[in-house]
């Protein structure tokens, strides 16, 4: 990333909220979802773009996703609040790995966990966790992992040890040396401590925030 990280959250609401993206991922039957862009316009790496086209079979982004990722991709913090179905997942995992496959000097396990996304379930967990198995396909060197509740807790030991660069959990904790933080459902994990602050969002709307710790091109230099 090269912009130095503002302070300032950048809200992103999707104007076009009822419309869901569900479907087989063909933008002519929903239109009034997606937009007449295409990913790489975003900014997003041409591998990446490949991926989720023949991967994801996604042919161009959904109106949120083109809202929100050139904004995730500046390094501003962002909270997307738009209707659920209307690809949030993408809008901030995309961003990601496209920033973690930037640099000239190949991440490695052992320079540790580079973004963390805390989910409300453990179903989204896995969900996302697949998401992200298909989008890294071509970025072998970026390790996904998860960690939730009622797992095996020596197979989450030894997925830790090896490393992971991008790992989910269901619960905030050992966030040390992290630089990109995704809550999902914001206004669920929020609930009981300042849930309050998300209380405009209705039932059929979902959201995410997005953090930056630090600009991600700083801590690649120390890798270097
Ligand atoms: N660019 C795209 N083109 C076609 N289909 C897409 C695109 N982006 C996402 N989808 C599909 O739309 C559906 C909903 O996406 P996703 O789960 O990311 O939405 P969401 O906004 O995160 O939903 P929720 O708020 O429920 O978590 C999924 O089936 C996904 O595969």
């Amino acid at each position: 990333m090269g912009t130095k990280m503002k302070s300032k959250t950048q809200a992103v609401k999707n104007k076009d909220n009822n419309k869901k993206a569900v479907g087989n991922g063909t933008n002519k039957e929903y239109n009034g979802v997606f937009v007449s862009c295409t990913f790489s316009s975003l900014g997003l790496h041409p591998t990446l773009c490949d991926q989720l086209r023949e991967r994801m079979g996604f042919e161009g982004p959904t109106l949120v996703q083109a809202q929100a990722i050139p904004i995730v991709l500046s390094g501003r913090h962002a909270l997307v609040n738009a209707a659920t179905g209307t690809g949030k997942t993408i809008a901030y995992l995309a961003p990601i790995i496209h920033h973690l496959q930037s640099n000239e000097k190949r991440i490695e396990r052992s320079d540790g966990t580079f973004a963390l996304v805390l989910v409300p379930a453990r179903e989204l967990c896995l969900q996302v966790h697949e998401i992200l198995q298909k989008l890294l396909h071509r970025f072998h060197w970026i390790v996904p992992g998860y960690i939730m509740g009622g797992e095996s807790r020596s197979k989450e030991k030894a997925r830790l040890r090896k490393g992971l660069t991008h790992w989910k959990q269901e619960r905030e904790d050992g966030m040390g040396g992290i630089r990109q933080i995704i809550c999902v459902g914001v206004s669920s994990i929020a609930e009981g401590r300042d849930g309050e602050a998300f209380g405009a969002c209705s039932h059929r709307e979902s959201q995410f925030w997005l953090g930056h710790v630090v600009s991600l091109t700083d801590t690649m230099q120390k890798h270097k």
